[in-house]
This record gives structure tokens, C-alpha cells and sequence, in this order.
């Protein structure tokens, strides 16, 4: 006869202490970057499955404020703790997301702590109580000028020279500040007055305390997208539209509205469906006509030669780290070199696409030569029949000019005092 057992019903687990599942997310966000490399914009769908509504965002600031502070955090870690703990250890990693809530976020030190030890239950639980505790009652403070993860301090050091880190390391501190690019650069000054900041460009304002974008006067109906102002340098360069341009890499299509907005009969052409879906509803938003393609440019050819193309290439990104704190942590010299190598393909293979006399803008938003300066170099050696087009310096935002050879390199040095710039890359070329 069988042993009686239960009837089986429904499963039932006690439910998690409120806040718990944030944090688990927030987690499973820095193991997608640290591990995994992935970006964080990339890994967000999945790691915030489980959390809905503002806890989304609140992994998602947990997360990037611990990769904007990591070797700061790792610091105080390491400075209360006997042995070293590995890089991956399960301590670790709740340690920084604790410290960070509770350093950086503003969270009481109770409820940073009480958050994260369910997530180490069964493992290093007293420890990492321990050492947060530790740290609490030394009332410790993080620098006030965060570092860098030592191996982008290097790179950057010998590719720009001291002056760039410390700019760099003061730029990591905080997002940067919300630049818009406006459909109709003759209402500059009306927008600056209905939303306030300051214009450094044509067409631009940056503003520090604003509402949240979809609030804000003007979005709904189109007037403006958001757009850092070193982004908007590429189409600025190809000026007012005189016939057909391609935007290749074009999606979600901030330099699409540019060329579509200066005039341009704009096709914009991007591989990835869900960005083209983004750049698709930025047009349509703004009210803004250019033909879009789904294609793989390494695929795709134009019917005919274009009057100007511009390439905002795939890169490292390594410009964008204020907003984007995970490529200091991720792109390693292997992925600047794989990615360099796409842009030498896509580069060459549209340079047969401009016509005589046309031009093209070649873009990264790149802090690493090899994907800016150096790509120019070896163009410049394989394409004779192309040479560097000098800028017009009143297309340019205030306090930026052209480098000696001709293209654009923005640091974050620049502007300082106006909230800085990211740092880009951008060439205007002519086939002669
Ligand atoms: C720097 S982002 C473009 C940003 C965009 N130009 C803007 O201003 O909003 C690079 C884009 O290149 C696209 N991309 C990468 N490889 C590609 C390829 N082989 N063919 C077409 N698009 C590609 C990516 O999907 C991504 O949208």
C-alpha cells in the first residue's frame, strides 16, 4: 500500500519584505555589466522583470550610481575588511548596492541594510551586517571627485593627458544635464523663455531642473527631442539640406530630425527593429519626414549615389559614460578594437556611396583615438579621392572649434563651467 501523503495544492511562499525584489534586480543589472558585459540599457527588460512601475527605475539608479562610484565603494569595502573579498563574492556586490543607497541614494542606513541581507540569506549574512555597520558608525564619505576604474584612467591619461581624468572623474560624479535640440532653430529664444536653461547653439538649450521630459511644454507636440548637444555636432556640420542624405546607423534617429529638420531628403537606415520602431515614433512625434530602412549597411546599397551621407557608427560609447556609467567597466581595448574595425567597414563601404563633390560625416561618440582619429588617419591612406572639408565655425555650439586637422574632438573638459560636453568624434569629408 502507498505511504498517504499530502494532497498537493497550490504552492505558497511567504511573500518578500517590501524593497527586496528592487534590490535583486539591481544586482542581476550589475552582474549583466561586470559579468557579462552587457550595457545596462541592454540587460534592463530582463533583470526588471520582476519589479513594475518606479521600483524599475530605482534598480535601474541603484545599479548605475554603484558603476559610477564602484572603485570609491570597493575602497571603503576593502578598507573594512580583513582579507580581500573576490570581485564577484556574493558580499561584495550587496555591500556596494547597500553602501550606495545609503552614501549616494539618501536611503536611511536601516532600510539600505535590511533591503539587501534577505538577498545573502544563507551565505555571507553577518559579514556583510558586519562590515556595513562598520562603515555607518565611521560615518564614512565617499570622495567628493569619484575615481575611475584605474585601467580607463591609463587609457584616457595617455590618449588626452591629466587635465581630461580629472575633468572625467569630476564629469562621473552626476548625470549630466538635459540638452534639447528644437525642430525650428528660429524659435530658439521663444523655447529658452518657456522652459528656461541656457542655448549654446542654434537650436539647443540645456537645462539643469526641469520637469520630466514627457511633461515638459513642447515635447507632445514635437517641437524638441532630447539630444546631447555634442550628438547634434555631426549634422550641424553637413548644414542646411541641398538634396539627398543618407543617415546611416541612424536610429533612434536624434540626427534623422537634424538632417530631416536643415532640409535634407533624409533616408535613414538602421539594423535594429526595436530602435527603428524608437526612431519611427520620433518621427511621427516631431512631425518629420525621412524614408526609413531596416538593413544592415554592410548589406544594403543606395539605388544612387547620395549628395551627403552621415555615419554615426556603432562604437565603445566610451563618450557617453555619464549617462551611460557601465562602458567604464566594460569596453576593454578588445571591444574598442572589434568595433574600430566595423567602423573601417562601414566607413569604406559608404565612401563609394558619395557622389563627386559630395560629402560625408563620419561620427563616433567615442573617447578612444582608434575610433575617431586613427580611423581618419588610415581613411585618409585608403581613400585618395577624399580629403578633409574644413567646418564652418558658425555651425559649431559655443566653445568649440575644429582641431587642427580639421575635425571635431569634444572632451569633457570642455564647457566646464556650463555642465560639459561628451566626448565625440566627428569629420566632414569631400570626394573630390
Ligand atoms: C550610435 S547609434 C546611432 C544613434 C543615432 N544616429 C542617433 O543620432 O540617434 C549606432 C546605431 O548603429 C546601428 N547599427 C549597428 N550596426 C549596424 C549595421 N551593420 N547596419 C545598420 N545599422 C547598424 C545600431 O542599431 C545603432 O542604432
Amino acid at each position: 500500500m502507498k505511504p498517504r501523503t499530502k494532497p498537493a495544492g497550490p504552492q505558497t511562499h511567504a511573500p518578500e519584505p517590501l524593497g527586496v525584489p528592487t534590490r535583486r534586480a539591481a544586482i542581476k543589472l550589475l552582474d549583466a555589466v561586470l559579468r557579462r558585459g552587457e550595457s545596462l540599457e541592454a540587460a534592463l527588460p530582463a533583470a526588471t522583470r520582476m519589479v513594475h512601475g518606479p521600483d524599475r527605475g530605482l534598480a535601474h539608479a541603484i545599479a548605475a550610481e554603484t558603476l559610477r562610484r564602484l572603485p570609491d565603494l570597493d575602497a571603503a569595502i576593502d578598507g573594512a575588511t580583513e582579507r580581500a573579498l573576490p570581485d564577484d563574492a556574493k558580499a561584495r556586490t550587496a555591500l556596494r548596492i547597500a553602501l550606495v543607497q545609503a552614501l549616494v541614494l539618501g536611503t536611511p542606513p536601516h532600510a539600505a541594510i535590511s533591503t539587501v541581507l534577505p538577498l545573502v540569506d544563507g551565505g555571507p549574512r553577518k559579514l556583510v551586517h558586519g562590515v556595513f555597520g562598520t562603515l555607518m558608525r565611521a560615518n564614512i564619505l565617499l570622495p567628493e571627485i569619484p575615481a575611475l576604474p584605474p585601467l580607463v584612467e591609463a587609457r584616457w591619461e595617455t590618449a588626452w593627458g591629466e587635465a581630461m581624468v580629472e575633468a572625467a572623474a569630476e564629469a562621473i560624479a552626476a548625470p549630466p544635464p538635459l540638452d534639447i535640440t528644437l525642430a525650428d532653430p528660429g524659435s530658439t529664444e521663444e523655447w529658452r523663455v518657456r522652459l528656461g536653461g541656457e542655448s549654446l547653439a542654434p537650436g539647443h538649450l540645456r537645462l539643469v531642473d526641469h520637469d520630466p521630459v514627457p511633461d515638459m511644454a513642447g515635447y507632445t507636440d514635437g517641437a524638441w527631442w532630447v539630444q546631447d548637444l555634442a550628438a547634434t555636432i555631426p549634422a550641424r556640420m553637413l548644414g542646411r539640406g541641398d538634396g539627398v542624405a543618407l543617415d546611416l546607423c541612424a536610429a533612434p534617429g536624434g540626427k534623422t530630425m537634424q538632417l530631416a529638420a536643415a532640409g535634407w531628403q533624409t533616408v535613414a537606415i538602421d539594423s535594429s527593429q526595436g530602435r527603428i520602431k524608437r526612431l519611427r515614433e520620433n518621427l511621427f512625434r516631431t512631425r518629420l519626414k525621412a524614408e526609413v530602412v531596416r538593413a544592415d549597411v554592410l548589406l544594403w546599397s543606395p539605388e544612387e549615389p547620395a549628395d551627403a551621407i552621415l555615419i554615426d557608427a556603432p562604437c565603445s560609447a566610451t563618450g557617453i559614460f555619464r549617462r551611460h556609467p557601465d562602458v567604464l567597466h566594460r569596453v576593454r581595448p578588445s571591444v574598442v578594437a572589434e568595433l574600430a574595425e566595423l567602423q573601417t567597414r562601414i566607413l569604406n563601404r559608404a565612401a563609394d556611396w558619395v557622389k563627386p563633390g559630395g560629402t560625408m560625416v563620419f561620427a563616433t561618440c567615442s573617447l578612444e583615438p582608434d575610433e575617431g582619429e586613427r580611423q581618419l588617419e588610415r581613411f585618409l591612406v585608403a581613400r585618395r579621392d577624399f580629403a578633409v572639408e574644413p567646418v564652418d565655425p558658425a555651425s559649431l555650439p559655443t566653445g568649440v572649434a575644429a582641431a587642427e586637422g580639421g575635425y571635431v574632438r569634444t572632451l569633457p573638459t570642455m564647457l566646464a563651467d556650463k555642465g560639459r560636453l561628451d566626448g565625440f568624434f566627428a569629420v566632414k569629408l569631400r570626394r573630390t
